[in-house]
């Protein structure tokens, strides 16, 4: 049997190194519909919709273009910047309502490190090395204690509470299990099949079914550290995501190299040259795992903002709601209404949730607005506390709450570990996040528009008391609903982004879409896909990346939170 095993192995490393060549050998092609209505119609004025970090980016780098005679921005609310907001106290303190972390790994890390050092950030920078404490600890809240997850070689070989057997066992399983057939399936599903029922050391456990019939059961690796990682990512349900759409890259080592590990150990990224700079440069000497930025994320739109003003080549509309787009001149142009008036534009580049493009495309684009329906998003409670003191059991990033353990809360981040510069300046004191809802937010908590902040405070503040045996009331505290916040790339998602391109594509519609609704919810992967729209749209594409390249992060991270590949991995 054994023999066989290393027979099978051999032969799929072997299949492996053929592939690679073959991969290394594949020229780029880029198809770009953008670009043609562009070209035929000699268009030049731009309009951008939605001012969060998707619209101000794509603005950027419209802005080095001399091919475009007018850019305008609009947005709804009053603020730029969407979900990246910070709130910074009088008594120095700052508080993130959104991310609070960005990783400088990989080509779309990079690439956003390159905007920030333009913006002339570089000095607002607060980097999290890896060997900080609060890149090494990440804990699981599992039977009412902390579990620090596994990291490093030595997690790997070690049995580590709360998996019942060594990780390795897992991985040396995985080269032998035959590669899947389907085009897409559940992440829960998909490492289920290739890594195994990896039993805890809780025997049995009680888990609602999709019926809401009570089933007995083992809790399983997937139902721990997938569970958790799809809810610390997407505060969403890893029995509905995507692993071809939340996961690329594992998907692709099985169907390119029919194993994760195989995939992992030869699959290469692309690096782009031309995404480089002396920041980047710095990060990966420094051994950066995270940044954020002395005045809070908020400092980049902000930023952005600024650089827009100055150049003086964007028309910058607040408070503007787009209500409904209309084609004119044949249908090479728009005609964008709003409340009051109407703006004419040659191209549109949607940088706003696809739920809310759906429902101002005109009737005739119905099968696009149907397509772009289906990508639902969540809401997410996300609550601020601040405690006097240092009154942490443990330090480290924060800790995941599994969804068979607490359905409400998701994690807990220990914001004070990473960023001791957010603390206020006259003082010690703890400041925590506290993330809830997400998949099962009107499950727990009912409708997000009659929902009391109070009973958010209050089940927040309980979650630090329990998990974290804080007794302390919190002496500050923000609550900030965060309606439709993160999308949900659920099973057959690619298949909707393929009918949407097609869509575009064979009715030449002058419109880019970018944002987190589509391929990447990160911040790094929104200021990527408005690059490269902008790229196509010109013509002047410079990055020239297999989509291996954008999300190629995600394996390590994936790889990192269960603790399998972590002591193999190189970025
Ligand atoms: C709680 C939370 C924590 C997160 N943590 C991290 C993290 O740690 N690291 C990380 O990399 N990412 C993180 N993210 C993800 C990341 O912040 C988002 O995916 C990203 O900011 C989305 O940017 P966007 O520009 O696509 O969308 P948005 O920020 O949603 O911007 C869209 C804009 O469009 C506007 N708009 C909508 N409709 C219209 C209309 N009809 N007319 C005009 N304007 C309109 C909206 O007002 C909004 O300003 C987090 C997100 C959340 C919510
Ligand atoms: C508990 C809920 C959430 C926490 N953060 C988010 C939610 C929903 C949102 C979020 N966090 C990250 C991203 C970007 C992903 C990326 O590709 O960079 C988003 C949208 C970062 C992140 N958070 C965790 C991980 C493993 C990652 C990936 C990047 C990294 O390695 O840092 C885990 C995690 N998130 C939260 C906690 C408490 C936690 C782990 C302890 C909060």
């Amino acid at each position: 049997m054994k023999v066989v095993g290393v027979a099978v192995i051999c032969a799929r490393i072997a299949l492996a190194c053929t592939h690679v060549r073959q991969l290394t050998q594949r020229a780029c092609v880029s198809d770009s519909p953008e670009r043609a209505a562009w070209e035929s119609g000699m268009q030049k004025t731009v309009a951008v919709i939605g001012g969060g970090i998707g619209g101000l980016s794509a603005c950027y780098h419209l802005t080095k273009s001399s091919q475009v005679f007018k850019i305008v921005l609009l947005e709804s609310s009053s603020r730029l910047g969407g979900w990246l907001r910070s709130t910074r106290t009088e008594d120095g303190a700052v508080f993130e309502h959104g991310p609070r972390g960005i990783r400088p790994a990989g080509n779309v890390g990079k690439n956003t490190l390159k905007m920030v050092s333009e913006l002339g950030l570089e000095n607002e920078i607060l980097p999290v090395t890896s060997d900080n404490i609060a890149s090494k600890n990440r804990f699981l809240y599992v039977g009412g204690k902390l579990h620090k997850m596994p990291s490093g070689a030595a997690g790997v070989l070690r049995k580590v509470p709360p998996f019942s057997r060594a990780l390795v066992s897992s991985v040396a399983r995985e080269l032998l299990v035959k590669r899947g057939t389907q085009e897409d399936e559940s992440v829960h599903g998909f490492v289920e099949r290739r890594l195994g029922k990896e039993h805890c050391w809780c025997p049995v456990a009680v888990f609602c079914d999709v019926r809401g019939r009570f089933v007995v059961s083992s809790p399983q690796l997937a139902d721990f550290a997938i569970d958790s990682l799809c809810r610390g990512v997407y505060a969403g349900d890893c029995r509905k995501l995507s692993v071809r759409s939340c996961f690329p890259p594992l998907f692709r080592a099985e169907r390119d190299y029919g194993s994760i590990v195989l995939g992992m150990a030869f699959g290469r990224t692309e690096k782009a040259a031309e995404l480089e700079s002396k920041l980047a440069q710095k990060s990966r000497e420094e051994g950066w795992a995270q940044w954020s930025l002395r005045q809070g994320m908020q400092a980049l739109p902000e930023a952005l903002e600024d650089w827009l003003r100055r150049t003086g080549r964007v028309e910058i509309l607040q408070e503007v709601e787009v209500q409904r787009l209309e084609r004119t001149a044949g249908g090479s142009a728009w005609e964008i209404k709003l409340h009051d008036g109407s703006i004419k534009a040659d191209h549109i580049i949607s940088a706003m949730p696809a739920k809310a493009l759906s429902s101002v495309l005109p009737p005739g684009a119905s099968p696009l607005s149907e397509e772009l329906r289906r990508i639902t998003s969540v809401t997410v409670a996300v609550v601020n506390l601040e405690y006097e003191g240092l009154i942490l059991p443990v330090k480290g990033f924060g800790h995941l709450v599994p969804s068979s353990e607490s359905r409400g809360v998701l994690g807990i981040v220990y914001d004070s570990v990473a960023f001791p510069q957010h603390n206020r300046k006259d003082g010690q004191s703890t400041r925590l996040t506290v993330m809830m809802g997400g998949a099962w937010f009107s499950e727990v908590f009912g409708d997000p528009e009659e929902v009391r902040e109070e009973l958010l405070l209050q089940t927040a503040a309980q979650a630090v008391r329990t998990h974290l045996g804080v007794d302390a009331e919190p002496i500050w505290s923000n609550v900030s609903l965060q309606k439709d916040c993160i999308p949900q790339y659920t099973v057959g998602h690619w298949e909707r982004i393929d009918k949407i391109r097609q869509y575009l594509g064979q009715h030449s519609l002058p419109l880019s879409l970018v944002g987190s609704s589509y391929q990447g919810v990160s911040v790094n992967d929104v200021i990527f896909s408005s690059k490269t729209a902008v790229e196509r749209l010109l013509g002047n594409e410079q990055t020239h990346l297999d989509t291996l390249g954008q999300s190629s992060d995600m394996v390590s991270l994936l790889c990192e939170f269960v603790g399998v590949f972590s002591g193999f991995l190189t970025e």
